[in-house]
């Protein structure tokens, strides 16, 4: 109820998110430094999808505590505006470091997708499925760790639903474009899918199945047809294929991604000995 009491300084825009616009804020008495989403209750139309949606982001964020998914303190409103106390990610947009970077080095992105998995075993123990995993809904910390910043279209396992989908069809896995089907049955397995496309996209700088048309896009999805270039390390061509695979039972488990020999390699300490031992 702090927040409540205290009054907000509003600081810089951080960036445009969906609906509304993110500022970097501190709370008075605290002197706590968040960034505040503020979206304004016109823009959301009553009664319409959109205002449900943000009521269950609010729900699905609130309930979340992970070092790798960004916090959600709290809300409140006004008349007219819908207030988000958000975590401040200092080190902003994952994915304009990545386009700076052009593309990651192998011991970097094993550990991005390593924090990746640590996060999407959290979610998915609380049978939420977050469903767009890609870079722009990635954010970092002060000390380079990631964080998952957006659930729009996460929703609790599991749920037969025509998923309107709009943006980048690039991290999509084929039982989500699968359309004609009725039922569009899918599982937390989706974000195995997308987690393959996002280890992919951090190692070579483009998404696998990227075409200049959707259509073309949604072919190569549906035939996990990609390729991955030759000097990729063997160990994480290793991972990328065992994640980008067609049937959803089929994909490695998350337990599997942490244990993987390229995670080990990067992320523990003489983990490469350990890989070598295993040769
Ligand atoms: O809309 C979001 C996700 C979201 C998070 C953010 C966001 C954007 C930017 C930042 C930043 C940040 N740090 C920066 C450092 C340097 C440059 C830019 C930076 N942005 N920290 N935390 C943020 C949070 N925008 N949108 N959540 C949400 C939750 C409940 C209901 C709802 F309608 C939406």
């Amino acid at each position: 109820k702090l927040f409540h009491l205290g009054m907000f300084e509003i600081g810089r825009p951080l960036g445009k998110g969906k609906f509304g616009r993110v500022y970097l804020a501190r709370e008075r008495n605290s002197n706590f430094i968040c960034a505040l989403k503020v979206l304004y209750k016109s823009e959301l139309q009553h009664g319409s999808g959109v205002e449900k949606q943000v009521r269950r982001e609010i729900e699905i964020q609130s309930n979340l505590r992970h070092p790798n998914i960004l916090k959600l303190y709290g809300h409140f409103h006004d008349s007219k505006r819908i207030f988000l106390i958000l975590e401040f990610a200092g080190k902003g947009e994952l994915y304009k470091h990545l386009r700076k970077e052009n593309r990651f080095p192998e011991w970097k992105a094993a550990q991005y997708i390593a924090q990746m998995a640590s996060a999407l075993r959290y979610l998915h123990r609380k049978h939420v499925i977050h469903r767009d995993i890609k870079p722009e809904n990635i954010l970092m910390g002060i000390h380079g760790e990631i964080k998952i910043s957006d659930f729009g279209w996460s929703v609790h396992a599991p749920k037969n639903r025509r998923a309107t989908l709009c943006g980048t069809l690039d991290y999509l896995p084929p039982e989500m474009i699968r359309s004609g089907s009725k039922d569009n049955y899918y599982n937390e397995k989706v974000d195995l899918w997308s987690l393959g496309v996002l280890t992919y996209e951090f190692l070579v700088g483009e998404a696998p199945f990227y075409e200049e048309h959707a259509p073309l896009t949604q072919r190569r999805i549906a035939r996990a047809d990609m390729t991955i270039p030759e000097w990729v390390s063997k160990e994480a061509k290793d991972l990328i294929r065992k994640l980008l695979v067609l049937d959803p039972e089929d994909r490695l488990p998350l337990e599997e991604v942490q244990t993987h020999p390229w995670i080990i390699k990067h992320c523990v300490k003489g983990g490469d000995r350990a890989v070598k031992a295993t040769k």
